[in-house]
């Protein structure tokens, strides 16, 4: 259950409780000159703001060039779910793989999330550190699979070989509309049968249930991963209420009907279910590998943060028990 006054960060979220997601797709096809933006992130976005967790305002807060081809920028809104506000701040990814040579395009990626693991470490080391250290680190980033009903592609293996490592990953096939239902199913067999041949670790990791009743939810939520999804920003009237959905010449497709598709249970994962367990282990976990990989690097070099830091830190101690 969400803590009041928490933040969600899907890539990076501050405020005192915060939550940051990442979006993140790359190209149809390595080496190809088709640059496949367009899987729906940004719609997907407006769609988590707009569904029934209810509205409460809408500040675009961050946007950063971190590299000439890529461009991420952010979105936060506080949301309320059951009168607990949190703040939900989304990244959007988008040009990512849609180069011609598209090698290393995961790298502003990477780098953008050990960005974040490194100003939290820095501030949690120094002497005056804040008491609520404020945190951007991206809490999950949902990686958006294009709906081609075929295998996961060399670059989606490889990206979520190496993002799987830093952060939790939740991939979701995208536009999950224009796939039929045998379709779908069908993809999600292969994604999964591929996920386990190259060893990728999606979120929720079997490793970190903590008991079996985590472990029985967990599988369940497992066995819909990828989730299907279908995004929108559009409202319609059906039945004198309010929906969101996108309207087909054969009808309309509702975005948080679970018998359309998965966007309710991909929501209530980020924002409901999992959202405190997202961030713990994104602190326990991912940061606990980056900052001892970190420090351990300081130690050997003594390079990098202050020293000074280090001293006052208390944290870190040599072989002789002197701070280092
Ligand atoms: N059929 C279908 N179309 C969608 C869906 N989501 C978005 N679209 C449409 O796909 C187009 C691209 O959507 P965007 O949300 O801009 O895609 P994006 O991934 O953010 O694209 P970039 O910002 O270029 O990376 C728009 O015309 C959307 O209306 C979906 O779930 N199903």
């Amino acid at each position: 259950m969400p803590v009041p006054g928490r933040c969600l960060t899907f890539t990076s979220c501050a405020v005192s409780a915060g939550c940051e997601v990442l979006l993140s797709s790359l190209g149809s096809q390595c080496g190809s000159c088709l640059g496949q933006s367009g899987l729906g992130k940004s719609t997907l976005m407006n769609t988590l703001f707009k569904s029934k967790v209810s509205r409460k305002s809408c500040t675009p807060d961050y946007e950063e060039k971190i590299h000439k081809t890529v461009h991420l920028q952010s979105v936060s809104h506080v949301i309320e779910e059951k009168g607990v506000k949190m703040k939900l701040t989304i990244i959007d990814t988008p040009g990512f793989g849609d180069q011609i040579n598209n090698e290393n395009c995961w790298d502003p990626i990477e780098k953008y999330i050990n960005v974040q693991y490194e100003e939290y470490l820095k501030e949690e080391l120094s002497i005056n550190r804040k008491r609520r250290i404020p945190d951007t680190r991206v809490h999950c980033c949902v990686y958006f699979l294009p709906p081609s009903g075929h295998w996961l592609r060399p670059i989606d293996v490889e990206f979520m070989k190496r993002l799987g490592k830093i952060v939790n990953i939740v991939p979701v096939i995208a536009k999950a509309d224009t796939l039929t239902i045998e379709e779908r199913l069908e993809f999600r067999d292969r994604i999964k049968r591929d996920l386990e041949a190259y060893e990728i670790s999606v979120y929720p990791q079997k490793e970190y249930d903590q008991d079996v009743e985590d472990q029985i939810l967990n599988d369940k939520i497992r066995e819909k991963i990828p989730f299907a999804v279908v995004g929108t920003d559009k409202e319609h009237q059906v039945n004198g209420n309010k929906i969101l959905g996108r309207k087909t010449k054969w009808g309309i497709i509702e975005v948080e009907n679970v018998a359309h598709c998965e966007f309710s249970d991909l929501r209530d994962l980020l924002i409901r279910s999992h959202l405190q367990d997202l961030k713990d282990i994104t602190h326990n976990i991912h940061y606990e590998t980056y900052r001892v990989r970190r420090l351990n690097e300081i130690k050997m070099n003594g390079i990098g943060l202050s020293p000074l830091m280090l001293v006052n830190s208390g944290s870190e101690k040599d072989d002789a028990g002197n701070h280092v």
